[in-house]
C-alpha cells in the first residue's frame, strides 16, 4: 500500500516511481554558547564569522577529562554530551570516519605509484571505455571496498550507493540509514598528489519502500531529493586531513590531529563570506561556455562586476578542495557541462555549503529541491557565496550544453 508520506510520480527518463514531495527535514534545536566555543570560533580565522554554537556538555566534559585548552574530537562532537545526533548516527560516523583515515594512509602511500602502473596497462588491455579517462584508478576502487567494508561494519546502513558502481548495494534490512558517496574525487591527478577527497550524504532509509524487491527499494532510497538529507560531508586528504560535515545546524570542519588519530574541531560554525573575490572554472573550455558564463567571467576578471575589483582564477581540478577553498574564501566553484553527479557530488556539497550560508545551483534551480530520477544523473553545478551566485546566475545562460567529453 503506498504511504501517505511519500508520493510517487513516473518520470519519462526512468521505470522507476520516484518519490517526490518529501517533507522537510525539521533542523534540530540551536544550543547554546559557551565561553569555550567563543575561544574556538577565532581558530577557523576569517572563514569563521559565527561563535560556536557547542553545547556546554561537551565542552564541560573535556574540561574534566582532557583539559580546558582540548578541542572537541568529532566523536565528542556529537556523542551524548556533544550535539547528540543519535546513537545510529554516532555509530555509523565511528565507523565512517576511520574508512577515511585509511584511505588518507592509503593516498599518502609510498607504493601508489607501482600499483597505479600496473592497474594502467590491464585497463588499456582490457578496456571499452572510451578514453583513459574514464578508467578507475586503482585507488577509487580499493577506497570503495574500505568504505563498504566500514558501512557494513557499522551495521547501520541499510544501502550505499558509490559513484563508482553501477547500481546500489543492499546491505542490511536493518539500517536505518543509506549512504551515497565517491569514495575519492579528484583521483585522476593522484600521480602528482594533488589533493583529493571523499564526498558522501547521509539519508533515512525510507520504511515506507521494505516491502519492495531489493533492487527497487535499493535505487529508490538512493534516489532521495537533496533536501532530505540528515547529514552530508567531505573530507579532503589536502596538507591536512579535514573533515567537513552538517547535520542541519551549520557547517563544521575537523581536522586529523596525527598525533592522537582523532579529528579535532577546528572550523566550527564555518560561514562562507556573503562575496568572495574568486572563481573557479576549467577555463580552457571558454570556447564551448554559453555567452552569458563568458560574458560574467569577463566582467568579473576586469573588476567590473557588481563586486568592483579584479577576481581571481583558482582551479585545482578537484573538486574537494576547490570546495573547500571556496567556502573558506569565498567566490564561486563551478563545473558548467553536465559533468558532475547529483547524487554523489551536488547535493552533498549543496547541502554543506547552504548551511554555511552560500548557495548551490544548476544555474537554474536551487540543487537540493531537485528529484533526482537517475543514479548517476550529470548535471552543471555552481557552489558559491550568495551574492557572487545571484550575479552569475542573473546572467541567464550560463549551463555549457556543448560537452564533447575531454581527454584531460
Ligand atoms: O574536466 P573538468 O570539467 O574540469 O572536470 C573536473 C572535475 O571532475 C572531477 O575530477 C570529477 O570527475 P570524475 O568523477 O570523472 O573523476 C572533479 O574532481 C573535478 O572538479
Amino acid at each position: 500500500m503506498e504511504s501517505p508520506a511519500l508520493i510517487f510520480s513516473q518520470t519519462p527518463h526512468s521505470n522507476h516511481a520516484l518519490p517526490s514531495l518529501i517533507p522537510h527535514l525539521v533542523p534540530p534545536p540551536r544550543r547554546s554558547l559557551h565561553p569555550v566555543g567563543r575561544f574556538l570560533s577565532t581558530f577557523g580565522g576569517h572563514a569563521t564569522r559565527r561563535p560556536l554554537l557547542i553545547p556546554s556538555r561537551v565542552t564541560s566534559n573535556m574540561a574534566s577529562s582532557t583539559g580546558v585548552d582540548s578541542y572537541p574530537t568529532l566523536l565528542e562532537y556529537v556523542g551524548k554530551g556533544g550535539a547528540d545526533v543519535g546513537d545510529d548516527l554516532v555509530v555509523l560516523l565511528t565507523h565512517l570516519q576511520y574508512a577515511c583515515k585509511r584511505i588518507a594512509a592509503l593516498v599518502a602511500s609510498p607504493f601508489n605509484a607501482k600499483l597505479d602502473q600496473r592497474h594502467q596497462e590491464r585497463g588499456r588491455a582490457g578496456s571499452s571505455l572510451s578514453s583513459e579517462r574514464d578508467i578507475p584508478k586503482p585507488l577509487d576502487i580499493i577506497a570503495n571496498d574500505i568504505i563498504l567494508t566500514s558501512l557494513k561494519n557499522s551495521g547501520k546502513v541499510a544501502v550505499m550507493a558509490s559513484e563508482e558502481d553501477d547500481l546500489p548495494v543492499w546491505i542490511s534490512d536493518n539500517g536505518p540509514f543509506v549512504i551515497v558517496v565517491d569514495p575519492l574525487d579528484g583521483s585522476r591527478n593522484i600521480d602528482a598528489s594533488i589533493p583529493t577527497g571523499t564526498i558522501f550524504g547521509i539519508y533515512n532509509r525510507l520504511a515506507e519502500l521494505d516491502h519492495l524487491p531489493v533492487e527497487e527499494k535499493a535505487q529508490l532510497n538512493s534516489l532521495q531529493s537533496g533536501n532530505r538529507l540528515v547529514a552530508a560531508g567531505y573530507v579532503l586528504y589536502s596538507s591536512a586531513t579535514i573533515i567537513c560535515i552538517s547535520f542541519g545546524s551549520g557547517t563544521h570542519a575537523f581536522t586529523l590531529d596525527h598525533s592522537t588519530g582523532e579529528f579535532v574541531l577546528t572550523h566550527p560554525s564555518i560561514q562562507i563570506p556573503r562575496r568572495g573575490q574568486i572563481y573557479s572554472v576549467n577555463d580552457a573550455r571558454y570556447f564551448d561556455w554559453p555567452d552569458g558564463l563568458r560574458r560574467y567571467i569577463d566582467v568579473v576578471r576586469q573588476g567590473k562586476g557588481q563586486f568592483p575589483k579584479k577576481y581571481s582564477a583558482r582551479y585545482i581540478c578537484s573538486l574537494v578542495a576547490d570546495f573547500h577553498r571556496t567556502l573558506i574564501y569565498g567566490g564561486i566553484v563551478m563545473n558548467p557541462r553536465d559533468h558532475l553527479r547529483i547524487v554523489y557530488e551536488a547535493n552533498p556539497l549543496s547541502f554543506l555549503v547552504e548551511h554555511a550560508g552560500g548557495r548551490g545551483s544548476d544555474g537554474k534551480t536551487r540543487i537540493l529541491s531537485m528529484q533526482p530520477v537517475e543514479l548517476h544523473q550529470r548535471l552543471p553545478l555552481f557552489l558559491g557565496s550568495v551574492d557572487d551566485m545571484l550575479e552569475l546566475e542573473s546572467y541567464d545562460t550560463i549551463q555549457q550544453k556543448i560537452n564533447p567529453g575531454y581527454d584531460v
